[in-house]
């Protein structure tokens, strides 16, 4: 058998990824700072990671989840000089904490951070080494939601970019990538059709959107549940049953929590489920689906295939929960995370953002910053450009017509 190296394919599909190595290989301008990097350790975080050092950073790296790191992959990176691995397959929640302080002590320059894990760490037990960081970066909702909390205290001790909220992350990530690897995942956890099944999806943000419109593309019949009405309204005018919770754990088979919350398929919802549903989250970590209540009302627990526990309960029911309730997408037997070409563009716009801040000189107040604009085009137009697409040019006079307000020459 030929060896394998296990980031071939992903730096095959990551060609904004590879640009920026082809761009800044030479010229090395991250050169003398250390970059933390906090993210699922898979495949195309570590083509991310190759990049940052390419690009000169010397790079520090830990996973964002105890359960998704893949052992190949923090080899392959292990093996180069000036990337140190915090993380190893098969961590305890426990080590996967120490791991983060470990890596902490090292002093890095820049933070780029999956869950504000690493931010909010180094801020409660390493404020002597926040004191000294220039910057971070964030790429998930429930991280931005912390970071707002810690910015609204006045206790971020750097200035940080919210790259989550950039529509280069969102609108392509969270839609496109969580959407299709979540009932990938689904679909080869359960080797059954998500065609044809009555599929809750809890919450209609861009993940909820991403993955309710695909379920729907693939023949599923849709259910949503939603805590904020436009969102709610969004649903239903997107073609999609909008119900409470209590009414569609009744009507579902498959339920899908995406709505970074906590306790949103909880006892009472457990109660009313049919016998074979089929349960799983692609939201925040492992809080969305209450599991603690659902070990209680089941008289005993079984594995009938590989990542699936099957809770029984006393009234004869079976309640299927898929990669006990952790993120079906990244920690399940068969998980390979978000397909590599949006992952492409996420870490494009991480790697942004520490090039911003390090290199490009942009000097900012502690505090949770915007990413600017020209950022986020940039990362766009180089997507395009590996596509081979182009965007249209306005004329000057499209241009002025755009930046006056009385349009004196209209003809109307
Ligand atoms: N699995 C992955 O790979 C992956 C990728 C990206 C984001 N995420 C995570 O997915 C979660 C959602 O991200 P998003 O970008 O869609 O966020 P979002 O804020 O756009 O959407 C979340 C939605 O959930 C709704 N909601 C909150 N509580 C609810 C409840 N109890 N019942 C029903 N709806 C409720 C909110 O009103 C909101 O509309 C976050 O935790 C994020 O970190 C996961």
């Amino acid at each position: 058998m030929p060896e394998t190296d296990p980031l071939t394919w992903a730096r095959d599909h990551t060609p904004v990824l590879e640009s920026l190595r082809e761009e800044f290989g030479e010229s090395q301008p991250l050169s003398g700072y250390t970059v933390a990097f906090a993210s699922h350790l898979e495949a195309k975080t570590g083509v991310a990671i190759e990049t940052l050092h390419a690009a000169g950073a010397e790079v520090l790296f830990a996973p964002s989840e105890p359960q998704s790191t893949h052992g190949d992959v923090v080899d392959a990176l292990e093996a180069h000089d000036g990337i140190t691995a915090f993380a190893w397959e098969g961590m305890t929640d426990a080590e996967f904490d120490e791991a983060q302080h470990d890596l902490l002590e090292h002093e890095p320059d820049f933070i780029l951070d999956d869950g504000c894990e690493l931010i909010a760490k180094v801020h409660a037990d390493h404020p002597e080494v926040a004191a000294n960081v220039i910057g971070g970066g964030e790429q998930t909702t429930a991280g931005i939601t912390r970071l707002e909390a810690m910015d609204e205290e006045g206790v971020l001790a750097f200035p940080v970019y919210g790259v989550n909220d950039t529509p280069m992350k969102h609108f392509f990530d969270n839609v496109h990538g969580t959407g299709e690897s979540a009932l990938t995942n689904v679909a080869i956890t359960t080797n059954s059709l998500v065609s044809g099944r009555d599929v809750v999806v809890c919450g209609y943000g861009y993940c909820g959107r991403g993955i309710a419109r695909k379920a729907r593309g693939m023949g599923a019949q849709t259910i949503v549940t939603e805590a904020d009405p436009r969102k709610a309204l969004e649903a239903h005018m997107d073609g999609h049953r909008v119900m409470d919770m209590d009414e569609a754990a009744e009507a579902g088979e498959l339920f899908i929590t995406a709505t970074g919350n906590r306790d949103v398929i909880r006892e009472r919802h457990f109660e009313r489920m049919p016998d074979g549903a089929v349960i799983c989250n692609a939201g925040h970590f492992d809080v969305e689906i209450e599991v603690g209540a659902l070990e209680a009302l089941a008289e005993k627990t079984t594995t009938p295939k590989e990542g699936i526990t099957r809770y029984h309960l006393p009234d004869g029911r079976e309640l299927n929960l898929l990669a006990e309730g952790r993120l079906v997408n990244l920690t399940g037997p068969y998980s390979q995370g978000h397909p590599a070409e949006v992952m492409d563009t996420t870490f494009a716009m991480m790697f942004t953002a520490a090039y911003d801040m390090l290199a490009d000189g942009t000097d900012l107040d502690p505090g949770l910053y915007t990413v600017p604009d020209r950022l986020d085009r940039a990362v766009a137009s180089r997507k395009l450009d590996t596509l081979g697409l182009s965007t249209e040019g306005l004329t000057d006079r499209q241009q002025a017509y755009y930046e006056e307000w009385e349009h004196p020459d209209s003809s109307f």
